[in-house]
């Protein structure tokens, strides 16, 4: 098993500031955390913007997307995925993606990566003034061919040209591996074909693999044993989870994350999102739900739970829809969390 490291020098891999100051309270849960061996600090990476709004129905006005993802930088989260740099003929709702690169206030400290799924989309998003992206990968041959049009194998070479560039302009590379826990045309995927495309993008020079239940068919079982292969072959500090909550499994699948040493989340606002080519899946694990976990588990995120719950108000009145977050349903109606 690759070594794990700790949140701190998790962090600091990533260019990040230490974790910040904690209240009263959450020094005491900080101290259990410790004491329990989970990871001190945890990583959210806010996916709503993207994966929220690409799954809508209606196609989101730009300047909605904008005062989000300006809401969300106010928060205190330190990644939101902004958009992607795909084919507008495959996914219409993220045709204005340089609308949206040009229009968000960039806050110092926050990083925004945007999908990048070959050359093509890399250099428009460069052009957009992007400073991060990520490329997608599949574990399944069936949802590559489906969600990118190509082979994993052709999906190696189109990213390998994207970590290139990258690499030559000094520009962070995420790499996500979907299916990681079940594939809407195959069924089950093997943890050894998660670890084989994970240690691909890694070895390429992504610097941080996100694995994706991406119909959220996943259990802690699954994902324990899942992530076991994937960690003979990444480092854990590299190793990121991306649940979505289709059957209900999504908190109990990061909690199993966590304990096995995984210090980063995405999650989305409200719980929007799913994926246009994986039928039935319904929206990543809500951001105010992640949080609320951590911080009962004495976990510092650094994001405030109160101005994540108002930006999943503001994106669900805009979009006429009932918040999938447990918890701001709960807190707004009991007026429990201020
Ligand atoms: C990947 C492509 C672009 C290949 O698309 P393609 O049709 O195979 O590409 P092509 O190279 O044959 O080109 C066809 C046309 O697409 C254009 N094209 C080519 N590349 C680009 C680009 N980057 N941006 C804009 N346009 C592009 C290209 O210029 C050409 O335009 P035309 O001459 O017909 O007018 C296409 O299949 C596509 O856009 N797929 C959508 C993928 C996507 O966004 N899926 C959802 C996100 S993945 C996800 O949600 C999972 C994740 C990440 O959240 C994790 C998880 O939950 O598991």
């Amino acid at each position: 098993m690759a070594g794990s490291c700790g949140a701190g020098q998790a962090a600091a891999r990533r260019g990040q500031a230490a974790p910040g100051p904690r209240s009263a309270r959450d020094g005491a849960e900080g101290q259990e955390s410790q004491a329990s061996g989970l990871p001190e600090y945890v990583k959210i990476v806010e996916v709503g913007p993207r994966d929220g709004l690409q799954n809508e129905k209606v196609i989101v006005p730009t300047d909605i997307k904008i005062e989000l993802i300006n809401r969300l930088s106010k928060t205190g989260l330190p990644a939101i995925e902004v958009t992607s740099f795909v084919s507008s003929k495959w996914v219409p709702q993220m045709a204005d993606h340089k609308e949206v690169m040009r229009g968000i206030e960039r806050h110092p400290g926050v990083q925004y990566p945007v999908l990048t799924p070959n050359l093509k989309g890399f250099h428009s998003a460069i052009a957009a003034g992007a400073t991060e992206v990520s490329v997608f990968g599949a574990a399944s041959e069936s949802f590559s061919k489906m969600n990118i049009n190509c082979s994993i194998e052709e999906s190696i070479e189109k990213f390998e040209e994207v970590a290139k560039s990258a690499r030559n302009m000094n520009i962070p590379v995420r790499g996500y591996v979907s299916c990681a826990l079940g594939c809407p045309y195959e069924g089950d995927i093997t943890p050894a074909k998660v670890a084989e495309v994970s240690k691909r993008l890694y070895s390429m020079g992504c610097y941080e693999i996100s694995l994706g239940d991406t119909i959220g068919v996943g259990t802690p079982g699954s994902m324990k044993r899942m992530l076991e292969a994937v960690m003979k072959e990444i480092p854990l500090s590299a190793l990121a989870v991306h649940c979505h909550d289709t059957y209900g499994q999504a908190l109990a699948n990061i909690l199993t994350a966590i304990q096995m040493g995984v210090a980063v989340v995405d999650s989305s606002v409200a719980g929007l999102g799913g994926c246009p080519y994986a039928k039935g899946a319904t929206g990543n694990v809500a951001t105010e739900d992640v949080i609320y976990m951590l911080n009962g588990l004495g976990i510092n995120t650094g994001v405030n739970l109160y101005t994540v719950m108002e930006a999943g108000n503001f994106i669900c009145t805009a979009l006429n829809k009932k918040t999938n977050s447990k918890v701001a349903q709960a807190s707004f109606n009991t007026g429990t969390i201020k």
